[in-house]
Formats: C-alpha cells, structure tokens, sequence
C-alpha cells in the first residue's frame, strides 16, 4: 500500500463522517510494524484524536450482504455463528472493491452493490507472518508451545468448505462464479480470517435509550470541556474469537443496527459475533508491552480515541490487546514484545520495565537475558498431570482416576492451569494456581479421603499445608515432575540453547526468531518455578530433619517417575502432551 492509498484511505474517513486532528496525528511507517500512528505534537491526556460514526464500522451488523443475501437464507447457511458471516462480508467487500474498479459500473447500481469500504479495503494487509501461514518446519520451532494447537487451521477449513463455499453457490448476482476462483479461494478466506484476527474490536450496541439520551446531554458538555470530560466510556478490547451468537438486548435504534433480524436469536451479550468489527483509523495503532497511551471509548453514535497518557512528539500512538504473552501475540498479531524483565534466577536488580527492543540493542546473551515479555505464561495441561501421577508409585493405590477426574470438572474445574513468570522475590505459593495444587492433592489422595472429600463436596485444598511437610513434599515432587516434562516437550534445547541462538540473530529467520522468543519467555518460566520448586523442597527437607529427624520423613526423593526420573534432575525426558489427553477427555464429556 502506498501513500496515495493512505490519503484516499484518510479522505473516504473524513467524508465518511470520521473526524481526525491530523495536526496531531500522522500516520507514517514503522520499523518492523507495518504503519503506526505518530504524534505531530505534543499531546496531551484525554485529547480526542479522532471520532467515527458507528456506520463506519464493518461487521455483520452494518454490511449490507446479510440483507441482500436474505436473512433466512444467512441463517440457513449459519453465517451468522462465529466468524464465518463476517470473514464473507470482507471477502465481498473486497472481490467488488477491485472488480468494480475494471468491469462495467452499471452492474454496482443493477444488483444494488455498493463498496462503502473500498478505500478502507486497501489498506488492509494481504499478507501476515501469523502461525497461520507459516510452513511445517517453521510450525515446529514452536514445539512445547500451546501455539500450534490454537491455530485452528481446521476448524477455518471446515467452515471454509461446509458453509461459505456453499452459500456463495446460491447467490450469482452478488458472487458471481468469476470471482470465485479469484476472492473465495481458502487462501482469501484466510486472509480474511487474519484481518479480523489481528485488527477488530468488539464493539457492543449501545444498549440503553436512557442511556443514550444521557449521553447526548453529556456530549455537549464533552465538547465544551475536552473529551477526558467524557463519562462512563468503555474501553474496546481487541476481540480473540467468537464462536456463538449470544444477546439478549433488544436492538438500539442506533446507526450501526442495519442488520437487526440476526440479532434475535442471540444467548449470551458477551460473544455476539455481530459485536465483532473491523474499525477503520482505530486499526492502523500499533500495540506493544506496556506501552498503551491511547483507547477507544464507545459512545452512542461514534467511537472516539482518546490518549490515555501525555504523548511527546514523535512517539507512537500505541492502543495495546491488553500486553499478551508472546504466544499469543505470535499466533493473533504475528509479532512479539521484548522489554526487559526480572529474571529471578539471572538477576539480582529489581524489576525494570524500560521499554527495549531487540533491534536497538546489542544482541549479546547478557542483554538477551535480560529481555523478554513479562507476560508470558506456560499452560500445564491437567492431562500430563494424571500421566505423571499414574507412572509415579502413588498410582499403586489410585484406581478410581476417571471417577476424580470426572467429579473435578463436574465441579467447573479447569484442564489447563497458568504459570507466569515469577516476581522478584515472590513465594513458590503465590505463583502456583491454587487448582493446580489441589487437583495434584486429588489425585494423589487415599481411596478413603478421597470419598469422604467427595462425599462433603470439598476439593482438597489449593496452599500447601503449614506443618505437613510430607503433604507438601508430596505435592513439590508431583510438580517438578509435570514441568521436568513440560521443558522436555520444548524444542532447541536449553533456555542457554536458546539465548545462544538469539544472541546471532543475523542467522535466524524472523519466523524462527519469533518462534524462538515465545519458546524461550516458557522455558525460563519453567527453569524458574522449578528452581523454586527445589529451593522449597530443601527447605522442607531442613525443616523435617531438623523437627523430626531423617527417619520420620518418609517422602523419597526419587518415589515419582518408574524409569527414575528424579525431582531436580536436569534430565529430561520427551513425552508427547497427548498421553492420557484421550481419558481425559472421555472424563470430560
Ligand atoms: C492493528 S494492526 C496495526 C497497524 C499495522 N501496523 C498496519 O500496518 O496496518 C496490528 C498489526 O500491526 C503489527 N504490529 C503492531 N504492533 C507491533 C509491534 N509492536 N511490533 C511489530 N509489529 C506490530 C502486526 O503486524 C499486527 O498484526
């Protein structure tokens, strides 16, 4: 895209009814981000920099294609579940965006097409560095990751071929069959998947005529006295997915209530996949760690982006996916952050969080220790929980497994459990989710507590007993087993392996490098928890010696893993995640 498409870009915007202080905001290219929002000037808290009218939004709710195409027959397809009605609407957004530009205009006034994105459209990436796109020997650098599994490049293919190639089919006037081999491909509907992915909001309908009149008043004074005197705004999040129709609220009379017919058969407000929309101008903010200084609020009719902190001249306008860990920026924005962190187990100064990209600085390994993103996290799948409990000589006296599975998430349990980086200085106890322990502790437990907790309806208990030192020790040695197996699901070796690899970054590709930070920011969540792990262990170690002597500690250091696999070793063993993931499952339903 070139700067002629910018200006048409920031023209369709204006006459549109968007407003832009284009005194205060420039758009220009950014290093290794694509295009971002600078700032011409210094800019104040609060200030607007710019407003658009809901209308101007693409989503399901404003696109003319569901009328056009027929309601009833948008439902039979279920284009109006998940992403698929809107992923459509783009593509024919797009297809008649650049086929009107060549064939006979007469046709746009003929079957009522009209482009009211066209200048939008073409701003739009057509191709993305998302996981989504990358090769099967770039995928396998993110090996240990939970990347790979939440690509969902099925779950795209399916809807791809079971509803939006079948609904075209019906409907020459509007997809004419020469467009479809050229806008409907799978690669287009990918792409499209991709825009949404990385660039919409959820924006909500304004819900309330008492509300909305309340506003109006308010506007007004908003207008007088600056847009920090706008009240009770909602913040936009960037929207991650949609999978159901769901709200209950009568349609608001509002401007961007085109499609109201596909409201009604919502169930649940918060995944309306109607919410879901491309916001022109909002979508060209580059996000990073830490560093938001600009949101956009709703208002009745308009959208408004206001900073959120002072902006000095030339610095970026950032509006933030509210600071996800790498994977998941990978996997939906196909970038990572990199500022410096705390590393417990390197770093003995407190935390810093100065913003440092890798770019601008020296890419030795001691300044690659020192950066990562402080939002990273490992996902311990409850599965391998079981998996090391059953191979451990605990499993000797636990034959009921399905019965507690099946009681934990009967309870509304989770199978996954989040680890993040650990603090400087903070306890073994206030970074291990409470569930965690306790579906350890279920597990492990004797036939006879384990029916007389279940018979009360208590789980067991989600902190480490004060004073049961066997319990606890118990629970340690289970842990550092599952994340011993965790690390050894990871690819490229070592956190050293891997810093080593960062520190010659003339020799990575930036997918393989990308790969390599979001596997690196776990394998150091992993090398620290289980340091922690340990340094527990030998303090409960001291504590039982010293309290009862050696004999009444009766917990062996090496009772988890048949083939010896020892709490503490460095060694490591190659599990594939998915052992015991089918019993699991079979609990589950
Ligand atoms: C909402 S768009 C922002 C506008 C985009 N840069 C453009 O050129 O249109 C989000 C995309 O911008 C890029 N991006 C945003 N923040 C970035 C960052 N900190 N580093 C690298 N790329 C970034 C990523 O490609 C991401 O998918």
């Amino acid at each position: 895209m070139d700067d002629a498409d910018i200006a048409a870009f920031v023209q369709w915007f204006q006459s549109s009814g968007g407003s832009i202080d284009t005194k205060v905001m420039g758009i220009a290219d950014v290093p290794r981000s694509g295009r971002g929002a600078i700032a011409m000037c210094d800019i104040p808290e609060g200030y607007t920099i710019f407003t658009l009218p809901r209308a101007i939004t693409l989503s399901t709710r404003t696109s003319p294609l569901p009328a056009l195409f027929g309601f009833d027959a948008w439902r039979a397809h279920r284009l109006h579940k998940g992403w698929v009605g809107l992923i459509l609407c783009m593509m024919w957004e797009d297809a008649w965006t650049h086929e009107l530009d060549v064939v006979d205009r007469d046709r746009q006034s003929q079957d009522n097409i009209q482009t009211k994105w066209g200048p939008y459209m073409r701003t739009l990436p057509t191709t993305f560095d998302t996981p989504m796109f990358w090769s099967s020997e770039e995928l396998e650098e993110l090996r240990g990751t939970s990347v790979v599994d939440k690509i969902g490049r099925e779950d795209a293919e399916r809807a791809y071929s079971e509803q939006l190639v079948p609904a075209i089919k019906t409907a020459p006037n509007l997809f004419p069959p020469s467009h479809h081999g050229k806008w409907y491909t799978l690669d287009a509907y990918h792409r499209a998947g991709s825009r949404i992915l990385s660039r919409s909001f959820t924006v909500h309908r304004w819900k309330d005529d008492d509300e909305i009149e309340e506003d109006k008043d308010r506007d007004g004074v908003a207008e007088e006295s600056g847009a920090s005197e706008v009240e009770d705004p909602h913040p936009n999040t960037f929207t991650e997915s949609s999978t159901h129709v769901g709200d209950a609220h009568s349609p608001s009379p509002l401007l961007d209530d085109t499609n109201e017919e596909l409201n009604s058969d919502s169930e649940d407000d918060e995944d309306d996949p109607s919410d879901v929309a491309m916001v022109p101008m909002a979508d060209l903010l580059n996000a990073r760690w830490g560093s938001e200084n600009a949101k956009l609020f709703y208002e009745p009719f308009v959208l408004r982006m206001v900073t959120t902190k002072k902006v000095k001249q030339g610095e970026q306008i950032f509006n933030t996916y509210g600071d996800p860990p790498n994977s998941d920026l990978l996997r939906r924005y196909g970038h990572v952050d990199l500022v410096r962190i705390h590393s417990p187990s390197r770093d003995s100064t407190p935390d810093r969080l100065e913003d440092v990209e890798m770019k601008d600085c020296d890419t030795d390994v001691e300044t690659i220790l020192r950066l990562g993103n402080p939002s990273d996290v490992v996902e311990v799948r409850a599965d391998l929980i079981v998996h090391v409990v059953q191979r451990s000589n605990f499993s000797s006296k636990m034959k009921d497994v399905h019965t507690r599975i099946e009681w934990w998430l009967g309870e509304g349990e989770d199978d996954t459990f989040v680890l993040s980086l650990p603090g400087p200085g903070s306890a073994l106890s206030a970074i291990l989710p409470p569930a965690l322990i306790s579906l350890i502790r279920l597990i492990i437990m004797p036939e006879g507590d384990f029916k007389s907790a279940r018979s009360k309806g208590k789980l067991p208990k989600g902190h480490f007993k004060k004073g049961d030192v066997k319990d606890s020790k118990q629970v340690l040695e289970i842990l550092d087993e599952v994340l011993n197996q965790c690390e050894g699901m990871y690819i490229g070796g070592s956190v050293e392996d891997d810093e080593r690899l960062l520190s010659l970054p003339e020799t990575l590709a930036e997918r393989k490098r990308h790969a390599v930070i979001a596997r690196l920011g776990e394998k150091r969540i992993l090398r620290d928890v289980r340091q922690r792990i340990r340094m527990m262990f030998a303090e409960l170690s001291v504590t039982s010696r010293t309290e009862f002597g050696d004999e009444k500690d009766n917990t062996r250091r090496d009772n988890v893993g048949e083939d010896g696999g020892k709490a503490g070793s460095n060694r490591k063993r190659v599990v594939n995640g998915r052992e015991g993931g089918s019993e699991w499952k079979r609990a589950r339903k």
